[in-house]
């Protein structure tokens, strides 16, 4: 447990760079590691989560070596790893990797997390699958079990805007010849639809009655390619966020992924009042990037509501904290998603900002934020080991009028070691207890 300090910050701001997109970093090693030749990915995310990616499509026989650039990853079909696929405290490595291998006859493999991963539901992913003919044991949580077998079509309607639950299938998906469609009631992260382009795979997407519909195309087989990885917009929130909330603070992130799907915090900021800036716009590996300024103005209140929710989902610690020092009441709706990831992030957020001095109610599915205009800080907060509890209190501390201490910062390793850093180059003043 390492404990960590933020504390007034006044002279926040400049310009920095970012680690890789974590989502697309996942990606870019599960689909080469499934494609025909060697695929070259760099600017890959350096993370625990991503690393559980790579150590687990070595294991299912990948073959991966470096160069001054970056991975060269070479593709095959996927066979019985010699242990279990330890997806460590990613939920993005459990449910995609189940979906990747449950169409390879004769595989079986084992999948364990640590103890927060073990607590979340992976009966989402398991029911389609199933449907599709994989072969699981097990329940809702992991350790689970699944054996390879020869997977059918599916047209299924996702209860949840999941990109996990989408992408789990329209993985497997690429082992069939059948019709493979997944409707998901508002659109989630598109990564694995613009990687798929990438590596040859055609699809389509529609809106439906009943949300929007993404469905794989006749040519299923992954060629190699060459993927550049963008900075990641849920790592930069944090900067953004301080930039907004600073008297003074004008920040950038240079080469950030700005895809539609992932850009609901930085328009939430601009909304409430923060001035947003965006240049040097381009397309990365078919991936929309711009350097994004973020300066402070007056904030004002915000209301979420449950369609906004996926561009954004895993901002929403950070967003509460930045609703907390705008003046009024705020409120989100449709979060209910919040409380099956790496905690309970209504409940942690609400009692992180509550022992900070502000009233905050959270609901099942809501998260009432009356907001002061300031933040009184001063207390320490349990981080419930979930790196964006850790991360989104920290960068609160950098604005509030004193200091907030997280009981522990080792999660932050999972996304973004390089969080204490870049928050410190940019002026944010972090130390240890
Ligand atoms: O597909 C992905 O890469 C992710 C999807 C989101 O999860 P859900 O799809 O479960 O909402 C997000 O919270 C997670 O950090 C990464
Ligand atoms: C929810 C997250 O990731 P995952 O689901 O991959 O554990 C996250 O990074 O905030």
């Amino acid at each position: 447990m390492t404990p960590l300090i933020a504390h007034p910050s006044p002279k926040f701001g400049g310009e920095t760079d970012l680690p890789g997109d974590k989502s697309i970093s996942h990606r870019a090693l599960i689909f080469s590691a499934l494609a025909e030749g060697t695929s070259k990915v760099t600017g890959l995310l350096v993370s625990d989560d991503v690393r559980a990616t790579e150590e687990a499509v070595k294991a299912f026989g990948a073959h991966i070596e470096r160069d001054t650039e970056g991975l060269l990853i070479t593709g095959r079909d996927w066979e019985s790893p010699s242990d279990p696929i330890d997806c460590g405290n990613s939920g993005t490595s459990a449910r995609l990797l189940m979906g990747a291998a449950a169409g390879f006859e004769g595989l079986s493999a084992r999948f364990i997390g640590d103890e927060s991963l073990s607590s979340r539901p992976m009966g989402r992913v398991m029911t389609p699958l199933r449907r599709m003919g994989a072969v699981f044991t097990g329940d809702d949580t992991l350790p689970i079990d699944l054996v390879g077998a020869k997977l059918g079509g599916i047209d299924y309607a996702s209860p949840v805007a999941s990109a996990q639950v989408k992408s789990a299938i329209l993985l497997a998906g690429l082992q069939t010849d059948a019709p493979v469609r997944v409707v998901e009631p508002h659109l989630s992260r598109d990564h694995t639809e613009v990687m798929l382009a990438q590596f040859g795979v055609d699809g389509a997407m529609d809106e439906v009655e009943n949300g929007i519909a993404i469905s794989l195309g006749d040519n299923r087989k992954l060629s190699a390619t060459r993927i550049d990885v963008p900075g990641d917009p849920s790592s930069a929130a944090f900067a953004w966020a301080a930039g907004a909330m600073i008297p003074g603070a004008s920040v950038t992130t240079r080469r950030v992924c700005v895809n539609a799907t992932r850009t609901g915090f930085v328009e939430m900021l601009e909304r409430m009042g923060a001035k947003v800036t965006l240049s040097n716009q381009t397309v990365l590996s078919g991936e929309p990037v711009a350097d994004v300024t973020v300066a402070h103005d007056r904030l004002e209140p915000i209301s979420l509501s449950a369609e906004e929710v996926p561009a954004l989902i895993d901002e929403i610690p950070i967003l509460a904290c930045v609703a907390a020092m705008a003046d009024g009441e705020s409120v989100f709706e449709g979060i209910a998603e919040l409380k099956v990831k790496e905690s309970d992030r209504i409940g942690a957020t609400a009692a992180g900002l509550i022992a900070n001095g502000v009233t905050a109610a959270p609901g099942e599915d809501s998260l009432r934020i009356f907001g002061k205009g300031k933040v009184a800080g001063g207390r320490i907060i349990s981080t419930r080991h979930d790196h964006r509890i850790a991360m989104a209190f920290l960068t609160l501390g950098l604005a509030a009028e004193s200091a907030i201490t997280v009981d522990n910062a080792d999660p932050i390793a999972t996304s973004f070691p390089d969080f204490t850093a870049i928050m410190r180059g940019l002026g944010g003043v972090i130390t240890a207890r």
